[in-house]
């Protein structure tokens, strides 16, 4: 799927300690401003196949570029699923535009002043835990040392894989995410995708972060 920018959106929705703040001046996050994204309510029937989203919600913010400093979500990934995966504060997720849609999508990422790796991402309800809060959850293709909460979490989000969906076991919902995974590692080696590995968005001078991995 190929990604049509129409202009760049940064969600700086952090006020990161002095010494983790990005060098790159943050425009407002979009046309409807934040907040409006996480206020609506979980859509009431998330159960079965979800009809594909209206290429327009998803296309028209891609590449969609945000940063935050990672939270604690509820320890299930690594605990139940066994792919850890690395959560954005609310402000992150109120900054979305409006109209973007739940799903999940692929991209690039990069942690402090880190290397860029491949990612998926998962924004919505994680209609198997029935959560009442929207979320962003990135699993980021690479084996890191120790966790990095609190840390700065640069996402270039560039296409998108599937609806949420609801599933009948943990088995089967680990099995997608692990599919969701080998398909993104695919598509991310396009070259219209593998140009944006390279994006000034993650060039953070190492002097600005603290704990670069
Ligand atoms: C690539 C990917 C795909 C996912 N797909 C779904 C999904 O279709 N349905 C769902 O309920 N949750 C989905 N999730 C979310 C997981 O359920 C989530 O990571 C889990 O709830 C752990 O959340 P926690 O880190 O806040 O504990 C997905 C997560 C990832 C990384
Ligand atoms: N490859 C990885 N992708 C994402 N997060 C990772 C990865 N490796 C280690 N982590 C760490 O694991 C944390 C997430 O663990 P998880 O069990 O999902 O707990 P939580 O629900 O608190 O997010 C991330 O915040 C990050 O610090």
């Amino acid at each position: 799927m190929s990604s049509v920018p129409l202009g760049r959106l940064y969600a700086c929705a952090l006020a990161p300690p002095a010494g983790l703040r990005s060098s790159r001046p943050c425009p407002p996050a979009g046309p409807r401003g934040p907040g409006t994204a996480s206020m609506a309510a979980p859509p009431a029937a998330q159960t079965g196949p979800q009809p594909a989203p209206r290429a327009d919600g998803v296309m028209r913010h891609l590449p969609y570029f945000c940063r935050g400093q990672v939270v604690r979500g509820f320890g299930r990934s690594s605990k139940q699923l066994g792919i850890p995966t690395a959560n954005f504060p609310e402000q992150v997720i109120d900054n979305l535009p409006a109209d973007v849609s739940t799903g999940i999508y692929h991209g690039w990422v990069s942690v402090g002043s880190g290397d860029v790796h491949k990612m998926v991402m998962s924004i919505g309800w994680n209609p198997y835990y029935k959560n009442k809060k929207k979320s962003m959850e990135t699993r980021i293709m690479h084996t890191f040392k120790e966790d990095f909460y609190g840390e700065l979490l640069n996402v270039a989000v560039v296409g998108y894989l599937r609806p949420e969906k609801n599933f009948d076991s943990l088995e089967s919902l680990i099995s997608a995410i692990q599919g969701d995974i080998e398909e993104a590692k695919k598509r991310l080696d396009l070259p219209e995708h593998l140009k944006l590995k390279e994006d000034n968005f993650f060039h953070i001078p190492k002097s600005k972060i603290m704990n670069g991995h």
